[in-house]
């Protein structure tokens, strides 16, 4: 068994897709991001005698988040994974993550040999930690006295610690939950020695991701935590459904049930950002928290079949045009990646589409993108959001958010932008040209800081930036701590 694994797994932004990925008829683009969860285990030697042992995970950026488990194997009998009762309470996401991902280790193995394993290796030490830009980091500038702007969040602590407990931070909606699961459940496969089929991981996570949360989701967090930026199709439910419904579930039965098979009907197409198209995003603080807004508009689809089909169908006829003028832009930055970085430079200076010939399909898709995703007179992603907002009561995206978004959008460059995933008050994101990678092309004002500055100035929210970019990538083994800038010194800490 090896010393240490370290497996992480990326946080996503749902750009387009929210509520329509809940039905597998539709899909949602999803991008993970360049910020990520780490899972690091490592095993404690344990005593020859022990027919079990001790798991002690920590999450060293919180307080009070150290929770402690027995494992035990009886012969003949699954393993049984029982928290140590603490003061801290409980960590339900942890417990289930180790409960069920050793029981599935152990069908694996089979019993003779992961029993010998488990009773052997299962002194385990492991360490959660998340980027920063999974919590906000409004209050840690604010203690620095520094702006709200990305070069102050590069100066922050890695992992650095958020002075509070897990129940109490503010998230920003990158999706904790499911990067942690992805990543400790692959974790924990991987320290023992198991490198299973990577559909296989998925499956797992989506269960044990499903069962935390008491419910079965779309799953296209825990997809793109996997497999990386995607179109997402989700899984028929009923998949999961007799393991959820269980209360006893052996090994052997959550094997079957995650086992690759044509049971398991998602469906993933990778997806990446054109060449110098970016992503940005910002943590609005509106001083609430967003309520969950699922059960409102699932419930108004059922009650106004016909409305919402009409509403259903258009809207995913934007996000399809959205999907397609990705892709083209991205083959056309394949084959002629000079015309289309001349053409992204007209775009910029708010030149219309170019009727010279060289580049007139690069600037009508671009031009293409930007019309099918904002603005709110025409038809376009955004405006279908807010409608559906606004037929069910729900603020899919608030007034707030509409003047914020209009405001970054009238900067030349900004291609598009709206609320992320459910939508509500807690983030934003934009896709902007930047062509920053290219010294000699910098603009005098470049896109970013431009937004940046109405960002800092806004008044009716409070605008703080993420550092996180998109980043096509899912999960990743990690060799060495010191591959990870400041995890080391993280993990090393919480170690004892
Ligand atoms: N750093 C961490 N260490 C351990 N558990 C974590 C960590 N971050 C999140 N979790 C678990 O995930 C749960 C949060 O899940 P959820 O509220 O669904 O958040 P999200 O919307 O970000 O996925 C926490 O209650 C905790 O159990
Ligand atoms: C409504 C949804 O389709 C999208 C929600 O996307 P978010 O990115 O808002 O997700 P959370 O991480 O749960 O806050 C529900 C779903 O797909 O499960």
């Amino acid at each position: 068994m090896s010393h240490t694994t370290i497996v992480s797994a990326p946080g996503k932004v749902l750009l387009t897709g929210g509520y329509l990925v809940l039905d597998p008829t539709y899909t949602g683009l999803v991008i993970a991001t360049s910020s990520r969860f780490y899972s690091v285990i490592r095993t404690q030697p344990a005593s020859s005698q022990s027919t079990g042992g001790r798991i002690i995970v920590k999450a060293p950026q919180f307080d009070n988040a150290s929770w402690e488990y027995t494992v035990t194997v009886e012969n003949g009998a699954d393993v049984t994974v029982q928290p140590i009762e603490c003061e801290n309470g409980k960590n339900k996401f942890v417990e289930i993550a180790l409960q069920k991902t050793l029981a599935l280790i152990r069908a694996l193995k089979g019993p003779s040999q992961a029993d010998s394993l488990i009773k052997r290796g299962t002194n385990l030490e492991v360490v959660i930690v998340g980027d920063n830009d999974f919590y906000s980091q409004r209050q840690a500038l604010e203690a620095l006295s520094l702006p709200r702007s990305m070069s102050s969040l590069d100066r922050l602590q890695p992992f650095a610690p958020q002075n509070t407990t897990l129940a109490a931070v503010h998230k920003t909606g990158l999706g904790s939950s499911a990067a942690l699961i992805t990543s400790l459940v692959t974790a924990l496969l991987q320290h023992f020695e198991l490198s299973p089929d990577l559909d296989l991981v998925h499956n797992m996570a989506q269960y044990v991701h499903c069962l935390a949360q008491g419910k079965v989701g779309s799953g296209f967090d825990v997809c793109s935590a996997v497999k990386g930026s995607q179109v997402y199709k989700r899984f028929d439910e009923q998949v999961l459904r007799t393991l959820m419904d269980k209360t006893v579930v052996t090994g052997q039965e959550i094997l079957e049930t995650v086992r690759p098979s044509p049971s398991w009907t998602t469906q993933t197409t990778p997806i990446a950002l054109p060449p110098l198209v970016r992503l940005v995003l910002a943590d609005v603080d509106a001083g609430s928290d967003t309520p969950s807004f699922v059960g409102k508009v699932l419930k108004w689809r059922k009650d106004n079949p016909e409305a919402a089909h009409a509403s259903w169908s258009k809207l995913n006829d934007h996000n399809k045009a959205v999907e397609q003028c990705l892709r083209s832009l991205s083959s056309f930055a394949a084959q002629d990646p000079d015309s289309y970085r001349m053409a992204v430079k007209l775009f910029i200076k708010g030149e219309p589409a170019t009727f010279e010939s060289k580049f007139n399909h690069i600037s009508l898709a671009l031009h293409g993108l930007r019309d099918s995703m904002q603005g709110l007179l025409s038809q376009n992603v955004r405006s279908a959001m807010k409608m559906m907002g606004q037929a069910n009561n729900v603020p899919i995206e608030p007034d707030e958010q509409t003047r914020l978004l209009d405001a970054c959008l009238k900067i030349s460059g900004v291609i598009g932008g709206a609320v992320p995933g459910a939508g509500g008050y807690d983030a934003i994101y934009l896709l902007v040209v930047d062509l920053e990678d290219s010294p000699a092309e910098l603009l005098p004002n470049s896109v970013i800081s431009e937004v940046e500055a109405i960002w800092q100035g806004w008044k009716e929210l409070s605008v703080c930036p993420l550092s996180s970019r998109a980043d096509a990538g899912g999960l990743k083994v990690v060799q060495n701590l010191e591959d990870v800038k400041g995890l080391k010194t993280a993990v090393e800490k919480a170690f004892v």
